[in-house]
Parts: structure tokens; sequence; C-alpha cells
């Protein structure tokens, strides 16, 4: 289960505020789209559910308790840029995360514990489909190949809430298709809450169970950075559009 509730969160670097008066109730296993123009606070959001940054107000609870102060395994997350060591092979990357987890000190597993994040490993592996490429580097993988090992690297956790902020924005048409095909297919396996942020509105419409927009409600021209952005619609796609709930300034 992994609920996510944000209670009246606002969110100020310096005199700049990025976002105010977010509410949201997200219920266990959603895939939600946030989209909003650029600069609005989409990744910003990102960053405190993944407990990277603290908000300056409000409140972010999953499933009833308040969110860790620091960022654990119980948070995924995928970029857009690629976050593999360059010197590692793809089985290693993923491990790599593993180790990290269970031996915080050392970083390092021996033994059965080795052995069984292997197989772990394998499996996630085998799930992004990069069997064939397991003992290659990232310099050797195509670019899709590239997202599915930071997918494999998020999922290996298992994680119950994946962030994603534009996740195949730097992919071809035909590599972004089945990259959304895998994403659908382990969301569904792994009933993960997910936060996807992108600038493609199709792809946010295609992929999710609801969409997020954020926007600006209010604007000073004299204090452009007094006001932030909320969320202006929040559409669960199982519903018809006119129950969306929409907010006006
Ligand atoms: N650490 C920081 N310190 C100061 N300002 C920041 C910091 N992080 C983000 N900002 C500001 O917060 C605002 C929102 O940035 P954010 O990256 O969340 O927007 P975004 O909606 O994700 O944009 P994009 O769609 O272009 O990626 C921007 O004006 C940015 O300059």
């Amino acid at each position: 289960m992994s609920r996510v509730s944000i209670d009246n969160l606002w969110m100020e670097y310096g005199d700049q505020v990025v976002l105010e008066r977010i509410c949201l109730d997200i219920p266990s296993g959603e895939f939600c789209a946030m989209v909003g123009p650029s600069g609005c606070g989409k990744t910003t959001l990102l960053r405190l559910l993944l407990s990277m940054e603290q908000p300056t107000r409000g409140s972010i609870r999953i499933d009833g308790q308040p969110l860790a102060a620091e960022p654990g395994p119980d948070r995924g997350v995928v970029f857009q840029r690629y976050s593999a060591y360059a010197h590692l092979t793809v089985q290693e990357n993923v491990v790599l995360g593993l180790e990290f987890a269970r031996a915080p000190l050392f970083g390092k597993l021996w033994g059965a514990k080795k052995r069984q994040a292997l197989d772990e490993v394998r499996h996630v592996i085998d799930a992004v489909g990069l069997d064939q490429a397991r003992d290659k580097y990232p310099g050797e993988l195509s670019g899709g190949m590239q997202q599915r090992l930071s997918i494999a690297q998020a999922l290996v956790r298992k994680p119950r809430i994946l962030l994603m902020d534009e996740p195949f924005g730097a992919l071809d048409p035909g590599t972004k298709a089945q990259m959304h095909d895998l994403v659908r297919a382990l969301w569904r396996a792994e009933r993960m809450t997910v936060f996807m942020v992108t600038h493609d509105i199709k792809e946010g419409f295609g992929l999710s169970t609801r969409v997020l927009a954020f926007d600006k409600v209010r604007h000073d021209p004299d204090a452009p950075q007094a006001y932030g952005a909320t969320i202006t619609l929040n559409l669960p796609l199982d519903d018809k559009p006119e129950r969306a709930e929409i907010v006006r300034p």
C-alpha cells in the first residue's frame, strides 16, 4: 500500500514561491502524469516526494505516516539522464543499488547475501529486457537500453513509489513506445504508485490513470516570484472529464 497525501504544501526558495497550496490524495497503485509549463515546480515536487528537499510549509504522508526525512528504498527514481557508472557493467550497476541499501557502511555484500542479491538482480534485468546485455558497459548500450538500466536500478530496491522525471524525453518514437509498454507492464506487476513528469501530453494521457496539471493561478506583474504554481487540474482518467477538479483563480 502506498497512498500519498499532500496537505497544503508550499515550497519557497528565498523570496521565490515555487509551489503553493498543493493538496492531493492519491490512492495506492495510481499512475499519475504531471504536466505543466517549464519551471512551474514539477521536478521540485518530485524532489520533495523523495525527501531530497523539505517543504517550507505543509506535509506529505505515505499511508498516513509522515515522509521519512531522508530518501529511502521505499521510493525509487528514474531521471531523463542516465545515472549509471561507466566503469561498471549493467549487472554490476544494478547490484550496487542493493549493496548500498543493504550494506550502507561498506557498500559491499558477501556470501549468501551476495548470492541472494544477484538472484534478485537477474530477475529485474530479465524483467526490463536486458538479459542479453547484463555484461555490457553503459557506453555500449543504446539510449533505450540505458533507460531500461535506469528503470532496473530503481526497481531492484522494490520501491512502493516510483518517481520519474521526463524518463522518455530523449528517446526516439519507436523506443519510447517500447518503454511505455515496459513501464505499464512493470507498474501493473509491482502495483507501485507512480508519479511521472512529462511534457508530452499524449504520453501523459496514454500511460496514466490520473493527470495532474500544474500552473500559477495568481500573478503579480510587479513581483513575478510572489506566487507559485498549484494543481489546476486533477483528472482521474477512469472518470468522466467533467468530474475533474479544476482550480480557478
Ligand atoms: N535548489 C533550488 N534553489 C533555488 N531555486 C530552485 C531550486 N530548484 C528549483 N528552483 C527553481 O524552482 C522553479 C521550479 O523548478 P522545477 O525544476 O521544479 O520546474 P519544472 O516544472 O520541473 O521545470 P521543467 O519542466 O523545465 O523541468 C524554477 O524557477 C527553478 O529555478
